[in-house]
């Protein structure tokens, strides 16, 4: 805590916070030694798995506090998510960006330049943290003594050597410029060594290892059913094993003993939530189409949609309505929404990265209860994915190229995940983070539940190497639907 911030002791008391502004009755491990370190002025990393509880180990501090917590954070979804749960939980929290309405803009500008902000936790783009009109509010917020603490949620976007690198968050290293005293947390679900080694020197965390405490827990989510279908262009069968595998759920579902229990719980039997990620628009519209012809409740949800449309869908699937129960999304849809009850997750296409890829699985089971994880890979796909990401990354600097070889590595270690037909798909995962110790895994995993039969279906459902190489040579990979 900068010199001169006191706190009240009557806030001092972390479970009291934690019960009364959050409404939660005890800490998960590791949160109470983060969130007191925290309090204790240091700087902080913390690095685990997704629904782990991390926005808690700012949030908690931020309210505790004097002063006001800037929460730096990349997805707008992500910061007004955070900021209405707050705000229902009665801390004055905030957002500043591109969507922030003039008369919200001019309230929060003036509150800064008041010097002593009523604010609790300010959410901003790391974009507007290089505007002069923001960092001259904040350096005199910070004279007064009333700037408690700057928080960097996805902080591997921090580096190129991440999957989300964004050229706005290198420039994050200002705070620690202007701000020595004023202690900096940065948390992240996925990070490999190298990210975290970025992460800490962009920030300038890692000049003073005496006042940094690092906290890495580990990225396993043991309640996530992990399998790798198979699949190919000529098979083209996504479709019918997904709506099979559904139909079957839902039959379980319908047997008169378990009607009664989900009955009794006001749960409708096709109200089995899920997302599907799509690559593309297009491809995300026709999916939901198919699904609702089937009288699957399905939406798609994509950046094209109105705000209105979106946000209807959106309330609807959280709240189970009826014909809401499966979002078809384009990719970083889900994130900052809590939502702890979906029951799947199914990655239609290959996704662009390793890290994305379990990012997205995250969202499901956040509940802690068995959620079941579909990857559909397909070696065209995998073709695909590359010319995507070889289009995307053209840029000629030394950042650009550190992060474009970065993304060839990520996507062929989610190949090779793919691939793998002899390892626990939870210690591959494990593995990649860096993690030494194998997870344990209760038949959580295709390889786990049933290793012959998943070489079998590896054998059976994949295009000839072959085949994919004559077709690739002949640019049929080539041209792909941009993502949104
Ligand atoms: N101590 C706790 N007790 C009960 N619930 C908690 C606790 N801490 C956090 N949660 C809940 O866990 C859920 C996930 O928290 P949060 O969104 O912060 O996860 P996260 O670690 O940021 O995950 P992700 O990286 O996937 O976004 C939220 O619903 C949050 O309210």
């Amino acid at each position: 805590m900068p010199p001169g911030l006191t706190r009240g002791d009557s806030f001092r008391d972390v479970d009291f916070t934690l019960r009364r502004q959050f409404n939660k009755d005890s800490f998960r491990p590791q949160q109470r030694e983060i969130i007191l370190a925290a309090l204790d002025g240091k700087d902080v990393f913390v690095q685990a798995a997704t629904s782990f509880g991390k926005s808690l180990c700012f949030q908690l501090p931020a309210v505790i506090d004097r002063g006001i917590t800037i929460v730096i954070s990349p997805l707008l979804s992500l910061m007004m998510n955070q900021v209405k749960a707050l705000r229902s939980a009665n801390v004055d929290a905030r957002t500043l960006n591109s969507n922030t309405p003039l008369s919200e803009r001019d309230y929060i500008y003036q509150d800064l330049s008041t010097g002593h902000p009523r604010t609790r936790l300010l959410y901003v783009t790391p974009e507007l943290c290089s505007g002069e009109r923001f960092r001259d509010r904040l350096r005199f917020v910070h004279k007064q003594k009333e700037l408690a603490r700057i928080a960097v949620d996805e902080a591997h976007c921090i580096s190129e050597w991440g999957h989300d690198f964004r050229k706005d968050f290198k420039r994050l290293s200002w705070f620690r410029e202007a701000f020595p005293d004023v202690p900096i947390m940065c948390l992240t679900a996925t990070a490999n060594e190298q990210v975290r080694k970025d992460i800490l020197s962009t920030l300038c965390l890692d000049r003073n290892p005496a006042r940094l405490r690092s906290f890495t827990m580990t990225a396993h989510r043991p309640n996530l059913h992990l399998e790798v279908k198979f699949t190919s262009d000529e098979a083209n069968d996504r479709y019918d094993d997904f709506v099979s595998w559904l139909k079957r759920v839902y039959d379980r579902r319908n047997e008169p003993e378990r009607k009664k229990e989900l009955e009794a719980k006001g749960e409708r039997v096709e109200n089995v939530s899920g997302i599907i990620y799509t690559i593309s628009r297009d491809e995300c519209e026709t999916l939901a189409a198919a699904l609702k012809m089937e009288d699957i409740g399905a939406r798609p949800f994509h950046a094209k949609l109105s705000n209105q449309e979106k946000e209807k869908t959106l309330s609807r699937w959280i709240n189970n309505e009826p014909g809401y129960d499966i979002i078809v999304a384009t990719t970083a849809f889900g994130m900052g929404i809590d939502k702890d009850d979906v029951r799947f997750v199914v990655h239609w296409r290959l996704p662009k990265s390793f890290e994305g890829y379990y990012q997205e699985a995250g969202r499901a089971g956040r509940d802690g209860n068995a959620s079941y994880c579909f990857l559909y890979y397909a070696r065209e796909d995998r073709d695909r994915v590359l010319s995507m990401i070889l289009r995307d990354c053209q840029g000629k600097d030394q950042e650009s190229k550190t992060n474009r070889q970065a993304r060839i590595q990520s996507h062929e270690k989610l190949v090779a995940y793919c691939e793998d037909t002899s390892s626990c798909r939870h210690a591959t995962i494990c593995k990649y983070f860096g993690e030494t110790v194998v997870p344990e895994c209760d038949f959580a995993c295709d390889w786990h539940k049933d290793a012959d039969g998943l070489k079998k279906r590896y054998a059976a459902g994949l295009a000839s190497e072959e085949w994919v190489c004559t077709q690739r040579e002949g640019g049929m990979y080539d041209d792909y639907y941009p993502s949104d």
